[in-house]
């Protein structure tokens, strides 16, 4: 891939705020065109992640490059081309939908109005009715309907979806996804809600405490993950590669490998691993490098 393939590379990356480091040793390519999911707990560091790659924090340590520029040697040529739309969708609560698209308009050298208005006309939103007034869902499109008329080549959205309900949600993403597949954009969006990424992302990256504990291509990362099942007394699990969790029941011992294959004992299964599984078995390791990794039979 050339440098401008990626939509953001990060190298050896670190944050540090007055009581501590809430980023450590990031290092990350994301490849553009596509949608990553930046998956986390509370205070993982997705939000400071994120402030990074659009230029509204400077790292401590290490390097942010976005379509293939430094992010701190940016020109508000490099940054126009890219979108954020912080948590909570942050709107002018007494302005109507068509003031905040001025103002939009105003604010941004590409600012496609008539692309907003024919989304939110789409959507049934009134373009005279006060921001304040309109329903969390609304305003959310209202946000996203601004955020896409910037026509930006990389949009950043940071726990987009955290304050909807399962509709607004829904069609919050169905809105998101039909702007991906018009083209042009590249989106990455933070999320606590890993149940419906697998439908929506092409890939994944996975912070905790600071720590990016896995990265990549969604459906590389379901192939190259398995599960195995065996009689709870076997201990032959030498050729099981990287165990990343290990559950034991009374008469059974449920392994996630990468690169793993089946153990030589008699009884062992192999199965393929769902993506919230393997999210989640990857949020319940400690994140500490030391022991982030172990080879061999976890106990
Ligand atoms: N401006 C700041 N000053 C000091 N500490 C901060 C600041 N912003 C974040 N932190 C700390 O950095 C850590 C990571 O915070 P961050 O907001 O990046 O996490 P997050 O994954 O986005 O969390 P959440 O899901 O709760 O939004 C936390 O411990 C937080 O308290």
């Amino acid at each position: 891939m050339t440098e401008t393939e990626f939509a953001l590379r990060t190298d050896g990356v670190g944050k540090r705020y007055r009581k501590g480091w809430a980023l450590r040793d990031c290092t990350l390519s994301l490849p553009s065109g596509g949608v990553i999911a930046l998956v986390g707990p509370n205070g993982a560091g997705k939000t400071t992640l994120l402030r990074l790659a659009v230029g509204l924090l400077a790292p401590s340590t290490g390097t942010v490059e976005v379509l293939g520029h430094d992010v701190t040697a940016s020109t508000s040529q490099t940054l126009s081309r890219v979108g954020f739309l912080a948590q909570d969708h942050p709107l002018y609560k007494r302005f109507t939908v068509a003031e905040m698209l001025r103002f939009g308009q105003a604010c941004n050298l590409r600012f496609d109005k008539g692309l907003a208005e024919r989304r939110l006309a789409k959507l049934g939103i009134p373009l005279d009715s006060r921001v304040g007034t309109l329903s969390g869902g609304q305003q959310a499109q209202v946000a996203l309907a601004l955020a896409l008329a910037k026509r930006p080549d990389l949009l950043v959205l940071d726990e987009p979806v955290a304050s909807l309900d399962p509709l607004a949600r829904h069609e919050f993403m169905q809105v998101l996804m039909g702007a991906v597949a018009e083209g042009g954009v590249t989106v990455l969006f933070s999320s606590h809600v890993v149940h419906e990424l697998e439908r929506v992302c092409d890939h994944l990256v996975v912070l905790n405490q600071g720590r990016v504990t896995l990265t990549g291509d969604i459906d590389t990362l379901l192939g190259e993950h398995r599960l195995l099942v065996g009689p709870r007394t076997a201990t032959d699990l030498d050729r099981a590669g990287t165990v990343v969790q290990a559950v034991h029941s009374d008469r059974h011992t449920t392994v996630l490998v990468r690169d793993g294959a089946l153990p030589a004992a008699p009884g062992w299964q192999a199965q393929p691993v769902a993506l919230e599984d393997l999210v989640l078995a990857y949020l319940r390791r400690p994140a500490e490098p030391s022991v982030a990794v172990t080879s061999g039979v976890a106990v």
